[in-house]
């Protein structure tokens, strides 16, 4: 598993220096204790990862590592077969030594929506519910100093694990645990990222609450969520499944989910990016072989869910505490 005394070392020369002690009593306890039932599968995938030498980055595009020394094909499908043990892929794409792992979503389309809209160089930088880590490298090729991810999902950690082993000094780290575990005080982050999680949060508000309290002063949030059209009074709250996902709760309009941050205490609110959701954009690949968006929504009209809902649109708002 990852090695993460690099990052404990890191952290004691930061304002986070007391996150050292509660982060390795954390860790180790959450390591120990991990289990799942596919664990074993991943670790051994993980464990056939060929050795590349002469690793190089190219972040122009997206996630692309080369090597100086180009793979032989026994080496590429040794990969190949690694990482496919590692599926469902949903975040990516990713382009490791010439194995392009095509995943569910097309996650440089939002990285593009959102890049613009902020300065991440020199910054220490959160982000909650990271998945497998892919808009962490971005965010370090952008410039940020210091990358900490969250996510409690065990496989997720596992893709992480599997890139980061190529990288093994990026200042870049995942975190086995939810936002709501982390020791306290946080408030020492630049920037924080929230993408793709408040409507998984039962109580969004509370999540507002516990993001600014992850930032430094004057820090900035990025909040990327499903919204519907409307104005300051609207709000839906599925019956059941949304696009068919589990645990969906809060899609506010874009001016609810403003007010919703001005009452969380923010301020500068500003809604940079409104995007539908295409079939392009989320869909089944070699890479995640499960049921994707085009079944998620209603066959006669695109527009709304299989369960008659509006379809899928995504708003990035930025904010200052
Ligand atoms: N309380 C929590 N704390 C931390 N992580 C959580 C929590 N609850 C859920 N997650 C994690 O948040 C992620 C939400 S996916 C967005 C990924 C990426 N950000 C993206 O913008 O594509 C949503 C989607 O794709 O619908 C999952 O990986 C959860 O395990």
């Amino acid at each position: 598993m990852i090695d993460y005394s690099p990052l404990l070392k890191t952290l004691s020369h930061s304002p986070l220096a007391h996150w050292q002690s509660a982060l390795a009593a954390g860790l180790q306890q959450r390591l120990e204790g991990l289990q799942h039932g596919d664990l074993e599968r991943w670790q051994s995938s993980l464990n056939t990862l060929p050795p590349v030498a002469g690793v190089e980055c190219d972040f122009s595009e997206g996630v692309c590592l080369r090597s100086n020394t180009p793979l032989d094909q026994t080496t590429q499908t040794q990969l190949h077969d690694a990482l496919q043990g590692l599926h469902p892929w949903r975040k990516g794409p990713f382009d490791l030594f010439g194995v392009h792992v095509d995943t569910e979503w097309r996650s440089d389309w939002k990285w593009q929506r959102v890049a613009p809209h902020i300065d991440l160089s020199g910054k220490r930088v959160l982000d909650i519910g990271c998945g497998n880590g892919y808009y962490m490298w971005r965010m370090w090729q952008a410039g940020a100093e210091l990358v900490i991810g969250v996510d409690p999902n065990l496989l997720f950690l596992n893709q992480f694990e599997a890139v980061k082993r190529y990288l093994p000094h990026a200042p870049v780290w995942q975190l086995p645990f939810t936002l709501e575990e982390l020791p306290e005080p946080t408030a020492a982050f630049d920037t924080v990222f929230s993408m793709g999680v408040l409507y998984h949060r039962r109580s969004p508000l509370d999540h507002l609450l516990q993001l600014k309290a992850c930032l430094r002063p004057d820090g900035e949030l990025v909040m990327e969520t499903l919204v519907i059209e409307g104005d300051e009074q609207q709000c839906l709250l599925p019956e059941d499944r949304y696009a068919q996902m589990r645990n969906v709760w809060f899609l506010p309009s874009v001016p609810m989910l403003e007010r919703m941050l001005r009452r969380a205490g923010y301020s500068d609110v500003r809604c940079v990016d409104l995007n539908r959701t295409s079939v392009d954009e989320q869909r089944s690949t070699d890479w995640m072989r499960f049921q994707s968006l085009p079944s998620f929504l209603d066959p006669a009209d695109s527009s709304k869910t299989i369960e008659g809902y509006p379809a899928p649109l995504r708003a990035t708002l930025v904010a200052r505490k």
